[in-house]
């Protein structure tokens, strides 16, 4: 593994030059990788497994969207797309991508097949680090791994299309066949996997529902509605506001973030922007900051975990949800944000 210094601390990661895809087909040469569900991972990780040479079959609900989509991506019914119990039966590696409320209620099914020496698989720490919670507990004889993709899994098959690669974490809870470290790293790599980190589940679940509520989608959505409204409330047009806040971050700046980091950014804007962006950012720092540590707190404490398992069971969950999102999609901001983008020169 290759040693890396990450900002004064070293971490060690797998690349691919290091474990090439070649090996982890030999790793997997023998294993059947049952990928159970097929809404945004699953399909990323079996089509991006199955283009790269492993022997890869899709277990999903018939009769159900995603069994049609599983069709028209070019699974075939009773060769390489089945019934989860079916799918579940004939995999080695059982990848279980089903949501994290659907894991739960799928548990006791899919544990059945789950004999000696086959490895569970997850995307995240969630079933098996809020067991009391889940009820997820696996058999003692099987390999339990994670590979958490670092992204979407839109992002992991674009990527994948693209010659790149999303960055996964990797983590153990289990190892009973002494094979855990070199199936869980050939399977990252298989699902075309930038790099491999490594963690533990309970880590990878706490950084991941941080994230997400966080400044990956939480905290972001927050800055922009604050800043848009005040914009608005100033007299802005929406135009204004819109390119203000999120045209210009995505399509100018976070690009050349990406690229340079935000600290090659802060060098090359005017010299007005420098001034003001070095003057502000702490005070942003310092007012979330608070909201930031009452989040892990939250986290922590399996208070998000619980209230994510408990809305997902409500049998009224997919209107309540469909109302959540129609409030955010019908916001003037991301209504401004639809026409913005129809007028860019590239848009269809
Ligand atoms: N969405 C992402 O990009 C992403 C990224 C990293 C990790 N993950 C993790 O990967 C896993 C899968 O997430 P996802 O977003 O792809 O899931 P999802 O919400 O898209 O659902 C996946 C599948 O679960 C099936 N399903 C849900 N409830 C079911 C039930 N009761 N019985 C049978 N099937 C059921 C759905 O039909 C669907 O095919 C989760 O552990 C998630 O936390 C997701
Ligand atoms: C793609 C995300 C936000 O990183 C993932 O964690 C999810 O749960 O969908
Ligand atoms: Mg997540
Ligand atoms: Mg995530």
């Amino acid at each position: 593994m290759a040693k890396i210094n990450f900002g004064g601390v070293i971490e060690e990661v797998v690349t691919r030059s290091e474990f090439p895809l070649e090996k982890a087909r030999e790793v997997l040469k023998d294993e059947t990788v049952a990928v159970i569900g097929y809404g945004v991972q699953g399909p990323g990780q079996a089509l991006n497994l199955k283009d790269n040479g492993i022997n890869v079959i899709v277990g999903q609900r018939k009769d159900s969207k995603t069994w049609d989509k599983a069709v028209a991506d070019g699974w075939e019914p009773g060769k390489t797309l089945f019934e989860i119990e079916e799918a579940c039966e004939r995999g080695t590696v059982i990848q279980y991508l089903l949501s994290d409320a659907g894991q739960i209620t799928l548990w006791p099914t899919v544990k059945k097949y789950l004999t000696p020496g086959k490895a569970l698989y997850f995307s995240h720490g969630f079933g098996i680090t809020y067991k009391e919670r889940t009820g997820i507990v696996p058999p003692e004889d099987v390999d339990v791994i994670l590979i958490a993709p670092k992204g979407s899994g839109t992002s992991l098959r674009r990527m994948f299309l693209e010659g790149r690669g999303l960055n996964s974490s990797y983590a153990i809870f289990q190892d009973a066949t002494g094979r855990a470290k070199e199936r869980v790293v050939a399977l990252g790599i298989g699902v075309g996997s930038g790099y491999l980190f490594e963690t533990t589940f309970k880590r990878e679940v706490y950084s991941d529902l941080t994230g997400e509520r966080g400044s990956l989608m939480g905290a972001i959505q927050g800055i922009f509605a604050a800043q848009y409204e005040v914009l608005r409330a100033n007299g802005h047009t929406p135009s204004e506001a819109f390119n203000e806040t999120v045209e210009e971050l995505t399509q100018s700046l976070m690009p050349l973030v990406a690229e340079n980091g935000m600290d090659w950014m802060y060098a090359n804007c005017s010299t007005t922007a420098q001034r003001g962006a070095l003057d502000w950012w702490k005070k942003f720092r310092d007012a979330s900051k608070p909201v930031f540590e009452e989040l892990y707190a939250e986290v922590a404490k399996g208070n998000e975990a619980q209230k994510s398992i408990d809305s997902n069971s409500k049998s009224d969950y997919r209107e309540k949800l469909e109302e959540e999102l129609k409030e955010l999609r019908e916001s003037e901001i991301w209504q401004a944000g639809a026409e913005v983008r129809k007028l860019r020169p590239e848009s269809p």
